[in-house]
């Protein structure tokens, strides 16, 4: 698969996957291992994960500090190479990929929200959502750049720039930029991380409603939260510990996830 082309990876696109029964999983990831070395220190910070999101589903990864959730989604997102294993987005395997065909697949099927919402100061709610259209040599559409800030509920702030605007708007904006160009899978790390709890729990809403939103293309959300209340939005909530996958609850109430942290965090003393 290595230097697979551009053209290759067109032909795989996530909305014809479903259609042709390819790949039932948003994204497939097996046995994945990332190694960090620092000094004379070495630390596993991924040890052989195996894990699949499927199409439809929003998933939230939690752990204690330092168990390897920011890593598996840097991995799962392309923006990390891990050192073994397999991460399979849209029947394409991102470990195969040259830089080059990385940054495309990176560019057309995946979106990518941070804590801090990394909005350039200077432009407008709009310049910013087109700012990776921009970067990739891609004329921005208004009519599509207008329906991704409506999709997140600021078709009347498309002018302000972030200093003119809430945190939580800010974030909706960071979610336009990650959508517009339709991307099979959200990474989201820590999204509602900077905001208040009601703020954060009107952009989980904004996230699952885009989800189900069959006109945004959306296949997949998956999140890193250390909220037990925001994991509880999820469909799915996995947990990792040392590197590994240690189990995952369906649907479960903020109670049962805060539990299950509890016990994570007392294995460790
Ligand atoms: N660039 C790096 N260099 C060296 N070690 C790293 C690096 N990035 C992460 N690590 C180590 O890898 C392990 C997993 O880190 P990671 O950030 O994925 O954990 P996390 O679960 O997201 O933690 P937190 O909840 O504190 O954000 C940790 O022991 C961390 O110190």
């Amino acid at each position: 698969m290595r230097g697979k082309s551009s053209e290759q990876i067109m032909e795989e696109q996530p909305g014809a996957r479903a259609e042709r029964g390819f790949a039932p999983q948003a994204v497939q990831i097996t046995q994945l291992s990332r190694t960090y070395r620092t000094g004379g220190t070495v630390v596993r910070a991924l040890d052989e994960v195996s894990i699949a999101f499927p199409v439809g589903s929003f998933t939230a990864i939690m752990g204690p500090s330092g168990s390897g959730k920011s890593t598996l989604l840097q991995c799962a997102a392309g923006l990390d190479r891990p050192d073994s294993g397999q991460v399979t987005i849209g029947g394409t395997d991102l470990t195969g990929l040259d830089e080059t065909a990385l940054t495309l697949l990176r560019r057309d099927h995946i979106g990518f929200v941070f804590q801090s919402f990394n909005l350039l100061p200077s432009l407008s709610a709009t310049q910013n959502v087109e700012l990776p259209l921009r970067l990739a040599g891609v004329r921005p559409d208004r009519a599509t750049v207008a329906r991704a800030l409506a999709a997140v509920g600021l078709a009347d702030r498309a002018g302000h720039r972030p200093a003119q605007l809430s945190g939580g708007q800010q974030q909706r904006v960071a979610i336009a930029r990650a959508l517009v160009a339709r991307p099979a899978v959200l990474f989201a790390d820590e999204p509602t991380g900077a905001l208040d709890a009601a703020t954060g729990k009107e952009l989980l809403a904004t996230l699952r409603t885009l989800l189900q939103d069959p006109d945004a293309g959306l296949d997949s959300i998956v999140m890193v939260t250390h909220d037990p209340v925001v994991a509880a939005h999820a469909d799915r909530v996995v947990f990792l510990a040392d590197g590994r996958l240690v189990g995952e609850l369906l649907r479960p109430t903020a109670a049962q996830v805060a539990a299950r942290m509890t016990g994570l965090e007392a294995d460790r003393c």
